[in-house]
């Protein structure tokens, strides 16, 4: 059974004003926090999602790569593309590319929920979902594409559409922190020193 590892790396990056994934944080580019956890668990393609205006900027080699032709269409266009390419992967551990405390650990715990009863494998913290540090299997294509064609671009409304295992984590667990703003890369190089 094949299972992918997918990074997404084509957002807009409007709030923060630059392109976030290129950001270093423990000087590492933000985007290669989340390949890393997904290398070291040994998921195979590692597929880069992206668009032609940011794919020179990866120091990449071992990855496929997912060059959107339409950029900017959000999670769930990207999704269905990358389910639609890549025909023989049946799971999809997709995470995005601001967060900076991702790690294999995290990804190994989410494995070890993977269960052919499920279309999706959620993170689930009391106050949110995280729909974008998940595994999704191909099952879920058809309504992923149902969406796609009706112009519907929530995730949520994927997820209620899915048979879904949520897996409880800590309301205030690091792992989900993401990079939104400017401010909240502030106050994450400041969690981060606080810590070293
Ligand atoms: N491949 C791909 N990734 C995306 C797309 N939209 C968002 N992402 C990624 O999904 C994650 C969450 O994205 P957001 O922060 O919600 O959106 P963003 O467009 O990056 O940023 P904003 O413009 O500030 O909303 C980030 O890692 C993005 O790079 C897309 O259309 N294609």
């Amino acid at each position: 059974m094949k299972m992918a590892g997918v990074v997404l790396a084509g957002g807009q990056s409007s709030r923060y004003g630059q392109p976030k994934m290129f950001e270093l944080f423990a000087g590492l580019p933000l985007y290669k926090h989340s390949l890393i956890a997904l290398q070291k668990n040994q998921l195979q393609p590692l597929i880069i999602a992206t668009n032609a205006s940011l794919q020179s900027k990866f120091v990449e080699e071992n990855v496929q790569w997912i060059i959107e032709k339409q950029p900017h269409q959000g999670p769930l266009f990207a999704l269905h593309n990358i389910m639609t390419n890549f025909p023989e992967v049946e799971w999809f551990f997709v995470i995005a590319s601001d967060m900076p405390f991702i790690n294999a650990e995290f990804v190994q715990t989410m494995l070890t929920f993977i269960d052919d009863r499920y279309d999706a494998i959620i993170p689930k913290q009391v106050s949110r979902l995280q729909p974008l540090a998940a595994l999704y299997r191909r099952s879920a294509l058809p309504k992923a594409q149902q969406l796609v064609q009706q112009n519907k671009r929530s995730m949520k409304v994927l997820l209620e559409q899915l048979q879904v295992c949520y897996v409880p984590f800590e309301e205030d667990s690091s792992t989900f922190i993401n990079i939104n703003s400017q401010q909240d890369w502030l106050q994450t190089s400041e969690r981060k020193s606080n810590n070293e």
